[in-house]
């Protein structure tokens, strides 16, 4: 099958992941290689799983793609996510949304996450996920918890969520990239993160405003999670400030049902970030006790549905996830990649309204996002016009956020 960027009608052209000198060409030739190295390291691997991570290394660099083995146990999904159609095709000659999904995919069945023995289950990327849990960073953030407990809501609560916002650029697959941001720059007090400064930084677009109305009615919010650790860590503050003070009824926290993009969150992660956080003393703690009890009592659910690994965007969710979305006042889905999902990973031009960008969604749905890929909607045109001004990377570079709405 060949398929072509114009390929869906005529939205902008999609992602494809073989453009020469793009940046989804360098994730899939440099980054995903990389990745595989440093698997192979993550954990003491048998002489059978590295044998089968140089297998996918090859397969990557120089083959075509391969199938899921017939016993896979998701082998039916994948072929209606369009495996069958993709066999045989070069990975640069995919959409770059399918081929990184994909892969993470292969790399899981590589290190046998879903075979039964010793390893099922076990995370290729718990090591770097810990490792930034426990660090002096998260340590610092969650301190200052205890100064923006004491600050007025307003501003309590714009810190929380300008926290949360920024804590997506804490991103240990990004972090791989050489030309994307440097996370470790990312975190400044709570609070203060609104606008990292200079030329191409900080928030493009800001809906805040929108997102606390809807927040203000909200009954029931589902709460997209990206990332774990570093991201997480916020992201639970952020629902606690929902819980408590905002009189949100209940939260729904989707995570993916396993590992994915590096370091994106499943229910292990939360349960570690829920231990973190109570471990950590003061606000922090308080703010983990307040969320164990709110999982106890069934106002903090958590889900984690398969197509939260999908290589498809939203328009194409299943019902039941979708009636999910439907029975919530709002939806806030966090990150690069659900906001490539929720908008389609194309070409857009960035003053592209967001909300025409998303063409509908079950519920009023929020994205906060720190810019990490080239699909970008929803720009003021004389904003867009001045990021573009100065080439592409901004695009790329994480040192841009946006808080958009849409419905
Ligand atoms: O963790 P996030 O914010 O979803 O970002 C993951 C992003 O990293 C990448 O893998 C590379 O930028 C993107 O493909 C993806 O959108």
């Amino acid at each position: 099958m060949a398929e072509t960027s114009l390929d869906g009608g005529d939205r902008a052209p999609v992602v494809m992941g073989g453009e020469p000198g793009s940046y989804a060409r360098s994730v899939l030739t440099e980054r995903h290689p990389a990745l595989i190295s440093r698997v192979r390291d993550a954990h003491p691997y048998t002489p059978a799983q590295r044998g089968r991570l140089d297998l996918l290394l090859e397969e990557i660099t120089s083959g075509k793609v391969q199938p899921l083995r017939p016993e896979a146990h998701d082998r039916a999904v994948w072929e209606s996510w369009g495996m069958d159609e993709r066999t045989g095709v070069p990975w640069t000659a995919l959409p770059f949304l399918w081929a990184e999904s994909y892969f993470y995919r292969r790399l899981l069945g590589a290190v046998g996450y879903f075979a039964p023995g010793p390893w099922q289950g076990v995370d290729p990327f718990e090591p770097s996920k810990t490792s930034e849990l426990r660090s002096s960073d998260a340590d610092e953030e969650m301190q200052a918890l205890d100064t923006v407990a004491l600050l007025p809501s307003e501003e309590r609560d714009r810190a929380l969520l300008l926290s949360a916002l920024w804590g997506n650029r804490a991103d240990l697959g990004f972090a791989l990239s050489e030309r994307g941001g440097a996370p470790e720059s990312a975190h400044g007090a709570p609070g203060q993160r609104g606008a990292p400064g200079g030329a191409g930084e900080g928030l493009v677009a800001d809906e805040s405003g929108r997102l606390w109305e809807l927040l203000g009615d909200a009954e029931r919010v589902c709460f997209v999670a990206d990332n774990a650790a570093r991201e997480l860590l916020p992201d639970l503050a952020l629902i606690d400030l929902l819980l408590t003070s905002r009189r949100v009824g209940s939260v729904v926290l989707h995570v993916k049902p396993h590992p994915y993009f590096v370091s994106d969150a499943t229910m292990a992660d939360v349960l570690a970030a829920l231990r973190r956080l109570r471990e950590a003393g003061g606000e922090a703690a308080a703010c983990g006790g307040r969320l164990r009890e709110a999982m106890r009592d069934g106002s903090l659910a958590v889900r984690a549905h398969p197509f939260s690994c999908a290589p498809l965007p939203y328009s194409a969710m299943p019902e039941d996830l979708e009636a999910d979305f439907a029975a919530s006042s709002l939806t806030v889905l966090k990150g690069d990649l659900n906001y490539r999902r929720l908008v389609g990973d194309r070409w857009w031009d960035p003053a592209t309204p967001f909300a025409e960008a998303v063409g509908g969604f079950p519920s009023p749905v929020a994205a906060l996002r720190t810019v990490k890929s080239d699909t970008v909607t929803g720009l003021d045109p004389v904003v867009a016009a001045e990021l573009e001004a100065g080439g592409i990377g901004w695009r790329t570079s994480g040192r841009c956020a946006v808080v958009q709405v849409a419905g």
